[in-house]
This record gives C-alpha cells, structure tokens and sequence, in this order.
C-alpha cells in the first residue's frame, strides 16, 4: 500500500473521530475560573459548575422533556390503535388509515429514537466526559494549593478520591435532576392531562396519587439524606483504613502478628455496614410505601376506566391508553425512587467533598506579592515562634542569621526542632510569631513558587514520583537537556547504576519508572536520585536534611567532591545526625528544645564541651575521625 493511501485511509478514519471530538469538546474539560474557593455549601458548589455549562444543561432539559411526552404519546397512540382496530375493516385498514399508521411509525422509529437518541448524546458524549473532567480538574487545582499541613492532616487517597467522586457526584446528580426527574415530572402532567381528557375523575385519581408520592418522598427525604451523608463518611472512613494499611504495608507484615489491622478494617467496615443498613432500610419502607400507593392507583383507574366502558362512555381504545398511562406511571415511580436515592447519594458524596475540595488554604501568596529573582541567600529568622498551633513547645524566640555563602548544619538530639525550621524557611509553615527574612524579605511578602524556587532540597524521604527516573531528575529544571540530565546523575554517582535499572514493563536505564514513592529502587539509589536532581536545579540556598543518610561510605566520598563543588557561592544548610557528615562545615548551631544553645566551628564547639561535644563524644566513640581531626 503506498503513503498516499495510508494518508487517505488515515484521514477517513479520522473523521468519525472528529466528529465526536466536536461534540465531546463543548464542555472544556480544563475551563477555570478565578475564584479561589470553590463553594462550601454543596447546593452552591452544583450550581457553581452548572452555571459553566449551561448551554448542554438547556440542551438536556429540553430533551428530557421530550423524552416524556414522547413516552405519553407512545401510550395515547396504543389506545388510538386499538380504537382504530375496533372500528376499521380488516381488508380496507391500509388504504383508508395509512397516512396515519405511517404516522404512528414515524413516531416509533424516526420521532422517539431520535429524542431517545439526542438524550443519550448530550448526557454520555457532552456531559460525563467534559463536564466531570471540568469538575475534577478545577477541585485539583485548588486542592493541589493546599499547605503541607493539610496533607498531613488526611489521607492521599482520601483527598484523591474525593476530587474524583465529586466530579461524577456533580455531574450525575444535574444530570438525575435535568434529564430523569425533569422528564419524568413531564410525563405524569401530560398523563394526568390525558386521563382528565377520558374523565376528570381517572385525572383526579393520578393527581392524589402523585400527591401521596410526593408526601412519601418529603417524609422520607431528610432520613435518606442522613442515612445517605452517615453512608459516605463511613465509606471515607473505611476507605482511609485500607489506604493506610496498604501503604503502611512493611509496618503490617512487620508488626501485625496479631492481625490487629484485620480489627482495625473490621471495625471501619462494620461502621460502613452499619450505616448502609440505615440506608437501605430507608429506602425498602420507601418501596413498600410506594408500591401500595401505586397499586391503589392503578386498581383505582382500572376500576373507573371498566365502569365507563360499561356505561358506554368511553372506548377500548381510551381504556388501553389509560392502563398504559398508569402501568407506565408505576413503573416510573420505582425508577424515580431509584433515581431519588441517587440523587440524595450524590448530594452527600458532594457535601463531604466540598469539606476537603472548598477550604481556602491556610498558606496563601499575599496580595501584590513579589516575585523574587535569584536570591543572594541571606536567611534571617527574627524572634520566631511556631508551636504547631499548640499553645506552646516546638520553636520559642528564635534568631539565627545566616549570610550568604554560609555552610551551616542544625545540629542537635531528635525532636529538637531542625526540620521545623527548615520547614519554616520553605514556608511550608507560616511562623505563629516573629519573621523569616530572605535577602531582607519577607517571606510571606514572596509568592510560594519563587520562593521554594531558591532552595535546592533533598531529604532523608527522597520523594520520588512514580514516573521515569530522568523525569525525576528533570523535576529539578523543567526543559533541562537529556545531557544536562546525565551529567547531574553523572554527578550524583547515580549514572552508573540507572543504566542497569529495568522496570517490571521493561523500560530500562533512565526511562525505567520508579514505583510508587520510588519503591523499586533502593534507599541509597533513591537519595541519589534525589541529589542529582538538587543538582540540576542549581538553587542558591541547598538545604541537606540527612541528605546522605542512606548512602554508604564509599558512595559518599564519590559524590562528596561534586557536593563540596555545588555547594561553592551557595549557602547551605544542613541537617544530619552523622556529625562526621556536617563537621566539615564553616558554622554548627546547636538546637535543643527550639532553641540555638551553641554556635560555631566543630573545633571551638568541641573545645566547649558542651551540648555539642557530648554528642560527639558519643558518636565518635571518643576519636575524632582522620579527617576531622587533620583541620
Ligand atoms: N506536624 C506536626 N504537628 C505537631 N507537632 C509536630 C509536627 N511535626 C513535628 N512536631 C513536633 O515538633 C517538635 C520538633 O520536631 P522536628 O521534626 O522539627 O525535630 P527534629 O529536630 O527535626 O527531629 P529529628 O532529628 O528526630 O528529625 C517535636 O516535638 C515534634 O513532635
């Protein structure tokens, strides 16, 4: 086959495809708006994303209307039928009526397939595709703003799972309200109209009878919302249950001898089964409630209808037409029901959402705020206070300056406070008091991004994400070069095991994916990672919190040299338990209880015997290692 025929075939097989991308793309799945905070209420917050796509909401209105007159007529047309056969002569039917038989099939195959049709594209192709990517996307921008502390404070899956219910929650519950209510309203009012037409008291009939449906459906209504809202936080809770102990899976297998995490699950289950069972029960005293209402409704236009006809009053025809009507109605009301209970679900889905999706966050860039350039790497933390938002604890008074160029390390024992502060300068937490000033700034007057832009970090947790590893390296500097990418792994000491590494799909050396959390890898080759991307982003501040904490001594000294090079002109700060690992450097600040107890040189904090040097002592059993010992 030549090019120009595989063009040809390509182009026509395109064009189903465009067709649909036409239609799939009325609702932009990425439209945004300004606002910051998506509404809290969850009645505002559907009607927020309505508003966005009125266009295909007008759309499915008028096609669930159609939808039911369609279904009304469909019925009226039985009775008319049946009429017709009652009256007309077998051998001359289609030469006296065919214009309206023809009529009738048109209104069977062309009229109702094409509604029926016209429904099924404007909720599946226009809506559920762009309307609930809309949706998500939106809740995932605003949610993705969130402070660090909010991320503590919940579970990932939790928080994902929320953003992805609800959009579905969203969509389906304008879509219930729109298409199946709307049409379904529509058809009981043509009905009735119908049965009044035959005999006002058929109409009356079916008129108490959606009056007692309604009244079943008020008294109902707020115990299915509870029962429904109890449903979805048992489900939340139950679902966090599995996320932890899923992801906490070492810990399980480690420590879970007794299966308390079976209790644990058990437990989160049987709250959710419970809840369930609130729910369920509800809705059967709905059915049965229901289901006697219409069988009364039903005998009763049944009766009626029989009585006439023997009165002579009305026809088979118009009792065909009205048993139809309410044998339909019946089997509507269950669908409703359904659709009722679904609709109250997705409401509870979206009010739990919105708790998560709808929160301003509590970390925000001020109005105006600057957008800082390169930073010289001058740090200074004035009278700091952060206590968690506890009353007291954690960091009380604190003043450190560190000049540019510096090479600091926190020292001191576990729970002192290092990481907080290093928090604190990345602003992953707003201090409770005092300031944090960078080159004379501060911090808060800076937008988030430019600000976390002058900090190379890597960490003891080297958080990798569950994508390539030259991705992962690239996340230092989006854009950077493949051979830019290779140098820092190069730099890294991670070039030479990354070209061995082979995925479980196949993909091997640097496109090889990291598992989640970079599970596939080990603890040394994940920091390394972690290092060769601070390398790449060449930041002016490096912040080394147990940077090297997983690697072993000899890969250490191979990548010590191209550390001490990357570190020349830039401040750094350093965090490490392994005191040979920090001793080198210009200044140690000793912490202990969110407090600086010591500061200088290894030798002058040494020749203190102070906090500094009991913990040395400690570590070095005594002697100063060969090269500490040579300064
Ligand atoms: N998210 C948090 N919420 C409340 N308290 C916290 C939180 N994170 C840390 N803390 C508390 O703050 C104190 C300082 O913790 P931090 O992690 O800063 O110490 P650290 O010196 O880095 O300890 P380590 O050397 O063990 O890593 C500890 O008492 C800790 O319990």
């Amino acid at each position: 086959m030549t090019a120009s025929t595989d063009r040809h075939r390509a182009s026509q097989d395109d064009k189903p495809d465009r067709f649909w991308r036409r239609i799939e793309g009325v609702i932009d799945p990425f439209h945004d708006t300004e606002q910051e905070v998506l509404p809290k209420d969850a009645w505002r917050f559907i009607l927020y994303f309505a508003r966005q796509a009125k266009g295909p909401f007008v759309l499915l209105l008028i096609t669930g209307g159609l939808v039911g007159a369609v279904d009304a007529g469909l019925y009226w047309s039985i009775g008319w039928l049946v009429d017709l056969l009652d009256r007309a002569e077998p051998a001359t039917l289609f030469a006296e009526h065919w214009p309206e038989l023809v009529g009738l099939l048109v209104l069977v195959f062309v009229i109702r397939a094409s509604v029926m049709v016209g429904a099924a594209v404007v909720e599946q192709q226009i809506i559920v595709p762009g309307f609930f990517a809309m949706v998500r996307w939106q809740a995932f921008r605003r949610v993705i703003e969130q402070p660090y502390e909010f991320y503590q404070n919940d579970f990932a899956g939790r928080i994902a799972t929320k953003i992805m219910q609800g959009g579905e929650a969203v969509g389906d519950f304008i879509v219930s309200v729109l298409q199946s209510i709307w049409s379904f309203l529509t058809f009981v009012i043509l009905a009735t109209s119908l049965l009044i037409a035959l005999d006002p008291l058929m109409g009356l009939v079916v008129a108490l009878w959606f009056a007692g449906y309604l009244m079943i459906i008020r008294y109902l209504l707020p115990r299915l919302r509870r029962a429904g809202r109890a449903t979805a936080d048992q489900r939340s809770i139950f679902n966090g249950r599995l996320v932890d102990a899923f992801t906490n899976i070492v810990a399980v297998k480690l420590f879970d001898s007794g299966r308390r995490e079976h209790a644990f699950v058990r437990d989160g289950l049987e709250g959710f089964f419970n809840a369930v069972v609130r729910l369920t029960r509800a809705i059967t005293t709905v059915r049965a409630a229901v289901n006697f209402l219409n069988g009364a409704m039903m005998a009763s236009v049944g009766t009626i209808a029989v009585w006439n006809w023997t009165q002579g009053t009305i026809s088979t025809g118009a009792i065909a037409a009205a048993l139809g009507l309410v044998f339909r109605l019946n089997n509507m009301s269950g669908w409703m029901m359904f659709n009722i209970n679904g609709l109250i679900r997705s409401y509870a889905t979206i009010q739990d959402a919105t708790g998560t999706i709808s929160v301003l966050p509590a970390i925000r860039d001020a109005d105006g705020a600057a957008t800082m350039a390169r930073a010289k790497g001058d740090i200074r933390f004035e009278n700091v206070t952060f206590h968690y938002g506890k009353g007291a604890g954690v960091i009380e008074g604190f003043d450190l300056h560190v000049r540019p160029g510096e090479r600091m390390a926190l020292v001191g024992p576990s729970g002192a406070g290092k990481t907080t502060i290093v928090n604190l300068m990345l602003r992953l937490f707003d201090v409770e008091g005092g300031r944090i000033l960078l080159d004379g700034q501060d911090i808060r007057t800076l937008t988030q991004g430019s600000l976390r832009a002058q900090f190379g970090v890597v960490s003891q947790e080297p958080m990798l994400m569950h994508r390539s590893i030259r991705d992962n390296i690239a996340y230092g500097r989006p854009g950077a070069s493949e051979a830019e990418i290779v140098e820092a792994a190069r730099r890294a000491a991670a070039h030479d095991f990354i070209v061995e590494v082979a995925d479980q799909k196949g993909r091997k050396g640097y496109d090889a994916h990291v598992g989640e959390r970079g599970v596939k890898l080990s603890g040394g080759q994940r920091q390394r990672i972690a290092i060769a991307r601070m390398m790449l982003k060449d930041a002016p501040i490096l912040i080394l919190d147990e940077a090297t904490s997983a690697l072993d001594s000899e890969v250490e000294a191979a990548i010590q040299d191209n550390l001490e090079r990357m570190m020349e002109g830039k401040t750094v700060i350093a965090v490490a338990h392994r005191l040979s690992t920090i001793a080198a450097l210009d200044r140690l600040v000793v912490l202990d209880e969110g407090r600086i107890v010591e500061d200088g040189s290894h030798a002058e904090l040494v020749a203190k015997r102070g906090l500094y040097a009991q913990l040395w002592k400690r570590q070095s059993g005594g002697f100063l290692p060969g090269r500490i010992a040579a300064e």
